[in-house]
């Protein structure tokens, strides 16, 4: 098959090229390939083509939430945000907790899943921070790595024991940094916002605590250690320091941290509930240098579903949590790389070869011998947000209404093209 009328990012900036795909992998990129007999055309459109995103953060709810999301509507979403790998997390019905539950998680998957799933374990039973699970058989059955988000461990001992099995299995500890003694029963930032509208806060120290004292048991137990959804500057201070002193620790951002603040909240309103909450502006502004210095490592939208009647609920009724994957391109092309902050290059670094590479994942770039495994985005037309036309089951997005350019066209996995949805709209 031969690609043609598609654009590129290529070192310093956007090409237009062709492409070769044989058997599912690019054989040659150049801006004019010659022509081979009988050979199919693919016509891009125009549109810009990257290797399908990489999120090391979602939840797909299966099993036992299948209300808010399935694993087929979540890798639709997918599919429809561009992204062709996904982890999702344990904080399911069961918790993929042993090798019997991870084992029938990965036979739901390969029923249902329109995109590469790649399941997280949990690091304790249940996930509730007591009995660790064992992690060697969990590493055994293909886990993609340990965690309990969600919920943080409390306990450091328990930290400590996950990671010092988790560094013999060269595995790495992923977390959800959150000490319940500070945040409480919080549901909003505690500042300005938790103050007007009367709500219980949560401070930043209650996120940065748990890096730091997680950041040292790395040092001394020589655990590879990722960050959760990094929401304050002092999280990012924490580990900035951490990382200069050689510790093996990485760190993810999401969208929504990285676009709205505290102030954002007019009301009371269950919609803008996220764990952890929107912070100030000047964490907003910590978090995107932490990025762009290499603080923090890359983007995960931590895509959390929920269902229209609980997210319509008050800031303390909510559960917490927003959905991503749909809109998590558009919304950061949109408003860093049109704005002229990052480079086109910079923001599908940190959605395709970073996140790949802190997990080692085999490296998906478009060059020669890689998987035809794209996406092809729309960068000129522009449109507004629709939450109902989501192909998640969770309509729970603060961004409804937003306009934005950067909606993928069409997803291609291994030279096939699995989803063209708005072109069939
Ligand atoms: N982020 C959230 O606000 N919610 C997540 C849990 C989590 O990521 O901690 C969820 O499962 O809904
Ligand atoms: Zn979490
Ligand atoms: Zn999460």
């Amino acid at each position: 098959m031969k690609i043609t009328n598609a654009f590129r990012w290529d070192k310093e900036s956007v090409q237009l090229c062709e492409i070769r795909v044989k058997e599912g992998i690019i054989i040659e990129i150049a801006s004019n390939l010659s022509e081979e007999e009988d050979e199919e055309v693919f016509d891009a459109q125009g549109t810009f083509v990257s290797p399908g995103f990489t999120d090391v953060h979602v939840h797909l709810r299966e099993p036992g939430g299948e209300y808010k999301e399935t694993i087929a509507s979540g890798t639709e979403a997918a599919l429809r945000g561009g992204f062709t790998t996904i982890c999702p997390m344990p904080n399911t019905e069961p918790v993929p907790d042993t090798v019997e539950h991870l084992e029938a998680l990965k036979e739901k998957i390969n029923e249902s899943s329109l995109v590469e799933v790649l399941p997280y374990a949990a690091i304790t039973s249940g996930q509730k921070g007591k009995d660790l699970n064992d992690l060697k058989a969990l590493k055994g059955a293909d886990a993609f790595a340990f965690t309990d988000d969600g919920v943080g461990i409390q306990s450091a001992a328990k930290m400590k024991e996950a990671m010092e099995q988790a560094a013999q299995l060269h595995m790495p500890i992923v977390a959800h940094c959150e000490d319940n003694s500070l945040a409480g029963n919080g549901v909003v930032h505690e500042g300005a916002v938790s103050k007007r509208l009367g709500l219980p806060g949560i401070p930043p120290s209650a996120e940065a605590a748990h890096i730091a004292r997680d950041a040292l048991l790395a040092e001394e137990t020589g655990c590879h250690y990722h960050v959760c959804h990094v929401s304050s500057k002092e999280s990012v201070r924490v580990i900035r320091n951490a990382k200069e002193a050689g510790i093996h620790v990485t760190a993810e951002v999401t969208p929504h941290h990285l676009l709205l603040t505290e102030n954002d909240i007019i009301e009371d309103d269950g919609m803008y509930k996220m764990n952890p909450p929107l912070r100030e502006e000047t964490d907003r502004q910590a978090l995107i240098s932490g990025l762009e210095d290499g603080t923090i490592d890359c983007i995960a939208t931590d895509h959390a579903p929920h269902a229209e009647h609980e997210k319509q609920q008050s800031m303390k009724q909510a559960p917490f949590g927003i959905t991503g994957l749909e809109t998590a391109f558009p919304l950061l092309y949109s408003y860093f790389v049109q704005r002229g902050s990052w480079s086109l290059g910079q923001l599908i670094n940190w959605m395709t070869t970073a996140p790949r590479k802190i997990f080692s994942l085999p490296k998906r770039e478009l060059e020669p011998m890689h998987p035809a495994t794209l996406t092809f985005i729309d960068m000129t037309g522009n449109e507004k947000i629709d939450r109902y036309t989501f192909s998640s089951k969770g309509k729970n997005t603060p961004f409804h209404g937003v306009s934005a350019s950067g909606f993928p066209l069409f997803t291609m996995i291994s030279g096939e093209i699995v989803w063209k949805g708005r072109q069939g709209q």
